[in-house]
């Protein structure tokens, strides 16, 4: 079985070619990669992926793609995935998610290949929910509050689009919030992580900068997603999108205090309006039992032991990058 990843040298799919090497072993690992993609995060599973190089903005190399390869299985990863940034350049994030997922699909009916797709939508679609709507299911109404999340529609709504008029054979999760060690240091939980860090080590002043600390949220280990988006795309049905989450609901300043907890001094903080956005999402609980009830799914690893390993994860950067 061929398996092609899009996204291989971020988070995600770093995590899913290390799980599929290790679990699936009679699955050949593709990753696509854009020529100048920093290789850090897949550095130790090198000689055992075939990388390949291309663009979700140029249909060309995805046909060649395709073509060479014609995998059996792809899990689209790659995407502009930081909201904020999504507010300043919101033209690129729409033609990266939006344009670049129509690319994809293109090149695979391009191709004449019949993969099963996951398509890494987010929970980002279902914007600021009411309180009488949590947990979201699948069927909760989209208002996507920033253009990341409108970024997503597109990107979930021309999947389902290509399944209905073609036969792709996409098949779309809604993941909520997932973290853990290569997290991007822009993120809540990994921008804290990192500046604790870094007090710790005596390169930055107290306090941490943070933005709102009152969004409620989930958290699910990233080496429970990428398990959750293997089982996907063994068991989940053509054309349809599944919530996947964590199931313990903590607020970002929640996040925070564990942080202060495990940190090896006294960690202060501070809110810095430049991390506050022009809308927020606050509330993000999922209902995940239709995905559980396709396969069986459930979350191992508890939030506190993600939050500890990102942290060692900075600690670890740090110490490599003073030596
Ligand atoms: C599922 C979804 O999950 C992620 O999107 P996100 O939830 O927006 O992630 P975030 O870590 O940027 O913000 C979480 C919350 O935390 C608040 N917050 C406080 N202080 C800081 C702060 O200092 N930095 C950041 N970034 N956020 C902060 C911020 O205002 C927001 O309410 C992406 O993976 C996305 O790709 C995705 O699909």
């Amino acid at each position: 079985m061929r398996v092609l990843i899009t996204g291989i040298t971020g988070m995600v799919g770093s995590h899913l070619a290390e799980y599929i090497l290790e679990n699936h072993p009679e699955a050949e690992v593709y990753g696509m990669v854009r020529w100048r993609s920093p290789l850090d995060n897949i550095q130790g599973i090198l000689e055992k992926v075939t990388l390949v190089n291309g663009d979700l903005r140029d249909l060309n190399s995805l046909i060649k793609i395709m073509t060479d390869i014609k995998p059996d299985r792809i899990f689209h990863l790659a995407a502009q995935s930081y909201v904020t940034v999504s507010f300043d350049q919101p033209a690129d994030t729409l033609e990266t998610n939006v344009i670049g997922t129509t690319n994809l699909m293109d090149a695979v009916r391009w191709a004449k290949i019949d993969p099963r797709i996951h398509i890494c939508s987010s929970s980002e679609v279902y914007g600021q929910v009411k309180e009488d709507e949590v947990p979201i299911t699948e069927h909760n109404p989209l208002r996507p509050a920033s253009p990341y999340a409108v970024s997503k529609v597109g990107e979930d709504m021309i999947s389902l689009q290509y399944f209905l008029s073609y036969g792709i054979k996409t098949i779309r999760t809604r993941m909520f919030t997932h973290t853990g060690p290569r997290r991007g240091d822009v993120f809540a939980e990994s921008t804290f992580a990192k500046q604790v860090a870094e007090i710790e080590a005596g390169l930055k002043p107290n306090p941490v900068k943070v933005g709102n600390l009152d969004s409620v949220r989930t958290i699910a280990d990233v080496r429970d997603a990428v398990r959750a988006y293997w089982l996907l795309l063994e068991h989940g049905e053509p054309g349809e999108v599944y919530n996947i989450g964590g199931e313990e609901t903590m607020t970002v300043g929640d996040i925070l205090d564990i942080y202060k907890d495990m940190a090896t001094c006294e960690i202060k903080h501070e809110v810095d309006p430049a991390r506050l956005r022009p809308s927020d999402v606050t509330l993000q609980i999922p209902d995940i039992s239709k995905f559980q009830e396709v396969t069986g799914w459930k979350a191992k690893i508890p939030p506190r032991k993600t939050f500890e390993d990102l942290l060692n994860y900075h600690r670890h950067l740090i110490k490599k990058q003073s030596v």
